[in-house]
């Protein structure tokens, strides 16, 4: 069984995405690849333990539980906690932050570990926007925000003559007519956003570094490469899946405490 790896699973509220961990391998190198509910069973068929990071309902998290247990492996779902791998989380109720948010925090703090900068800005463009300050192993607090899809949506669903045509544009522009200027405006409300997280950053301390994943991360880093002015924004990391990074680095120091 112990040959077997580790399957590190990331419940987010529209899609399910999954990697294999075997330690002590290298936790930045992990493969990403979505997955449904109804694959799981055959998935924990090869794995030697699971880890759950899951921010949907608690009946999903018993689900996997007792998918594990009829698997006959270990199950392990991680929660957000208020201080982990020396990072202090600025919520006062820990608990209420999602666990997703946390593993990327986690992530960002595993990967600067192997860079130089201490500070960090982690993003993660999923179907919810989220960023989250870290500084001097401090998490100074975040922005929860609609995803650029989610954004568009909610334009068109609450008016009557604004309409998308969906279009997917990776240049900031000036629309002209009502479809253009709604995707224009859902991509200047998210590149401003990492704008502006930079801009406090600044405020912060001088050097960081900045972690983005998700579904729109590399459409936000391009509009932002080809804007004339994110001066703010240096050091841009993209990352697939941050969550699972974040998973990865736990399921390692589990293992490596019980080697
Ligand atoms: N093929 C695609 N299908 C769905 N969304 C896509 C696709 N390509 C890009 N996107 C963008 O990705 C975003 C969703 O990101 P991602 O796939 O990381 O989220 P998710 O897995 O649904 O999020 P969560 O983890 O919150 O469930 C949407 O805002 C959308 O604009
Ligand atoms: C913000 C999302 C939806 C991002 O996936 C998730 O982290 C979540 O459901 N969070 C709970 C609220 C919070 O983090 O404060
Ligand atoms: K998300």
């Amino acid at each position: 069984m112990l040959d077997r790896p580790s399957l590190l699973l990331d419940i987010g509220n529209s899609s399910i995405k999954y990697a294999w961990y075997t330690f002590p391998e290298e936790i930045a190198d992990l493969r990403i690849f979505r997955t449904s509910l109804d694959s799981i069973e055959a998935l924990l068929e090869q794995a030697a333990n699971c880890w759950l990071c899951s921010v949907v309902n608690e009946e999903t998290s018993l689900f996997i539980a007792a998918l594990c247990g009829k698997a006959k492996i270990p199950f392990h779902q991680t929660r957000t906690q208020a201080v982990q791998f020396d990072i202090s989380n600025a919520y006062a109720q820990p608990q209420n932050m999602g666990a997703d948010r946390w593993m990327v925090i986690l992530a960002g703090a595993a990967l600067r570990d192997r860079g130089e900068q201490t500070n960090f800005i982690v993003i993660d463009a999923g179907t919810a926007i989220t960023c989250d300050f870290v500084v001097a192993n401090k998490h100074l607090g975040g922005w929860i925000a609609p995803g650029l899809s989610m954004a568009r949506t909610a334009v068109v669903s609450q008016t009557k003559r604004v309409f998308d045509q969906g279009q997917l544009l990776d240049t900031l522009t000036l629309g002209n007519d009502t479809p253009i200027c709604v995707a224009q405006g859902a991509l200047a409300q998210l590149s401003g956003m990492l704008l502006q997280a930079c801009n406090i950053m600044q405020s912060y301390c001088s050097k960081y570094e900045l972690y983005i994943s998700g579904g729109d991360a590399r459409v936000l880093i391009s509009t932002l490469a080809k804007s004339e002015n994110n001066s703010a924004c240096v050091n841009i990391n993209y990352v697939e899946n941050l969550v699972l990074i974040g998973l990865a680095k736990i399921a390692h120091q589990n293992m490596a405490k019980n080697d």
